[in-house]
């Protein structure tokens, strides 16, 4: 059987690399043919090793997450640890780490596992497979629980990270010396400092990139070659395409097989986390703390993210008072458009009811959002159906948007997510901040992000210094541009279209998009909306879809009823859920409401807005 899998796989990889290098024909082309020939191989050869070259280091990266997600799980079932090394990782992400000052998020990096090893070693006090039998009775069970109690803390305590400008604070205390704000203005500093950091490192692996790409593909020199010489220039261009494709596909299967690991091993602690909850309040100040930093925000030394939920609340009653269906000129004054509540003034094809004419009863309501931020948001990079994970950032998105949902009371009972993991993420982290995490994830590609064709993998500021920012919108906004397909010798082709998820859709591979627009996105989501998830909203459930920018705009298009020329201003933030509420024939019967603070929204959907423009506005 494994060897059938391997002929067949041996098979598929041969087929795959014949049809994107096809044989060379050279018998009777002209010198300046060869020459065009040779420019072509070169310049598909720069294209293939650049993708081999990130695909390399997503293998490295993976491979570490690997390894701690390895090791987090060793630690999650009590083992005594093994002897751990530390993984090199950027001093920037280290940082962050600390920042970050969950315990779940920290224990994803091993930074600092000298520390977590001395507190683990006073866990052999507490492990109950061994001291059950030494502690029997509530005797023991106190002790039990006193003791974790104590790791815990020792765990947790934030300070231990902190060593700045002298300031120290040592991790058995039990309680912080510095305040809440002070607290906070130094882990906003943190954040700064690790900020500017990572971008000095960033910039260091682009020009580390460009000189090992440059080094390994020199220009090529044409001027005064025979025929001869062009036809053995061009053979030897085609056998480097040969290898450097291979390995690119060699590389990339690695990156599918970690990628599952990595999936396996993140369902595998969330089993493990069971019931266990974050620490809600160091998630909420934590979260509005990086936000500040990262949107460059004046950060209030004030802050709580707890207490602006509330006055959120708060705010929401408020406005249902004002908005109140019932009553005709409120509803008037302030049935907001869908582009509006994001931020815009065009106004809403869909009309409040004229006079006499009753007001509608809001029998369902869904929510819907935009994954946290991606890992490619962060190099502002059309992503697509690539299958990046969610950034740090997005994943506090995530469970900051669960911790939002669960203090607003919201029970929800499904979740459809699209196939990629960006998506389902947030799902899980949400779910599990809300204390849900029993509630079904139903997955289907029609959810999945519009898929961006040629442009995939692009960098949108230079493509809006090559073709215009106009144009970039129109790309990313319109409702009906279609950009270029993809086509196979496209670096990201074969890592979408071999990759195992898209072989289990209701449709054909060969008939999944190659690009789409808008419109192509609502026309493929439309069945899936109407024929799975309205009947389970019409059983009366509690649906969330965790989708994607475009995916959700197609939805919300359809159901806000957003003209196509009003389309083209809505762009949502990453991790806020949006609020629809609907009557017995699906059409809504209030603004739909993005949740969380108002401010904080409108600054995200700027950040999203700015991706476009030639100059990025931090
Ligand atoms: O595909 C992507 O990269 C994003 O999810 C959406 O990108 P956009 O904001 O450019 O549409």
């Amino acid at each position: 059987m494994l060897i059938e899998e391997l002929a067949e796989m041996k098979r598929e990889k041969d087929s795959v690399l014949n049809e994107r290098v096809p044989p060379l024909k050279l018998t009777d082309l002209s010198v300046s043919e060869l020459q065009d020939l040779c420019k072509d191989l070169h310049k598909k050869i720069d294209i293939v090793d650049e993708a081999r070259y990130d695909l390399q280091i997503k293998v490295e990266r993976n491979d570490l997450e690997v390894k701690s997600l390895g090791h987090k799980i060793t630690e999650m079932k009590g083992i005594k640890k093994p002897l751990l090394k530390r993984v090199k990782k950027s001093a920037a992400d280290s940082m962050l780490g600390a920042v970050a000052d969950t315990g779940k998020v920290k224990a994803d990096f091993t930074s600092g596992l000298k520390k977590v090893k001395k507190e683990e070693e006073k866990e052999e006090v507490t492990d109950w497979r061994k001291n059950v039998d030494a502690m029997s009775g509530m005797e023991g069970r106190k002790k039990l629980f006193d003791g974790r109690k104590l790791t815990k803390t020792a765990n947790i305590v934030p300070g231990a990270f902190l060593h700045l400008k002298g300031e120290t604070q040592n991790c058995n205390h039990p309680k912080s010396k510095i305040s809440a704000s002070r607290r906070l203005f130094l882990k906003t500093k943190l954040v700064k400092k690790a900020m500017a950091m990572l971008e000095a490192e960033n910039e260091q692996k682009a020009n580390e990139k460009e000189s090992t790409l440059n080094e390994r593909l020199p220009p090529l020199m044409l001027s005064g070659l025979s025929v001869q010489d062009l036809q053995n220039l061009c053979k030897e261009l085609h056998q480097r395409m040969d290898v450097v494709d291979e390995e690119r596909y060699d590389i990339a299967m690695k990156v599918s097989k970690s990628n599952a690991e990595i999936e396996n091993l993140t369902m595998k602690i969330i089993e493990l986390k069971g019931k266990k909850r974050p620490q809600l309040k160091r998630v909420r100040v934590s979260a509005e703390a990086m936000m500040g930093a990262l949107l460059g925000a004046k950060v209030k030394e004030s802050v709580d993210f707890k207490a602006n939920l509330k006055t959120v609340k708060k705010e929401e009653e408020k406005k249902e008072e004002v908005t109140d269906w019932h009553g005709g000129s409120a509803f008037l004054s302030t049935h907001t458009t869908a582009a509006r509540l994001l931020g815009r003034t065009c106004n809403n094809t869909r009309k409040a009811p004229a006079a006499g004419q009753s007001f509608r009863m809001s029998k369902y309501k869904v929510l819907v959002m935009r994954h946290g931020e991606g890992a490619w948001t962060k190099e502002n990079r059309f992503c697509s159906w690539v299958d990046q994970r969610l950034s740090e950032d997005g994943v506090r998105e995530a469970l900051a948007c669960g911790h939002l949902l669960r203090e607003a009371g919201f029970q929800l009972d499904v979740v459809f997510t699209s196939l990629l993991s960006r998506s389902i993420h947030t799902a899980w982290l949400l779910l599990e901040a809300m204390g849900q995490e029993w509630v079904p994830v139903v997955k289907s590609w029609r959810l999945n992000e519009r898929h961006y064709g040629a442009l995939i993998g692009l960098n949108r500021a230079e493509m809006a210094l090559n073709h215009g920012e106009e144009r970039v919108k129109q790309w990313r906004r319109s409702y009906d541009l279609t950009p270029p397909p993809i086509d196979e010798s496209h670096p990201y082709f074969l890592e979408i279209y071999n990759d195992r998820r898209y072989s289990t859709c209701d449709v054909a591979k060969e008939h999944l998009p190659r690009s789409e627009s808008l419109k192509d996105v609502l026309e493929r989501l439309q069945p899936y909306w109407d024929g799975t998830i309205v009947p389970e909203i019409k059983r009366g459930k509690l649906v969330l879809i965790s989708g994607h920018g475009n995916s959700c705009r197609a939805l919300l298009k359809h159901l806000e009823g957003i003209s196509d020329a009003d389309i083209v201003n809505v762009t949502l933030p990453t991790g806020t859920p949006i609020l629809i509420e609907l009557d017995e024939n699906f059409r809504p019967t209030k603004p739909m409401q993005l949740l969380g603070d108002q401010e904080a929204i409108q600054a995200a959907i700027r950040k999203v807005e700015d991706q476009g423009k030639v100059k990025q506005v931090s």
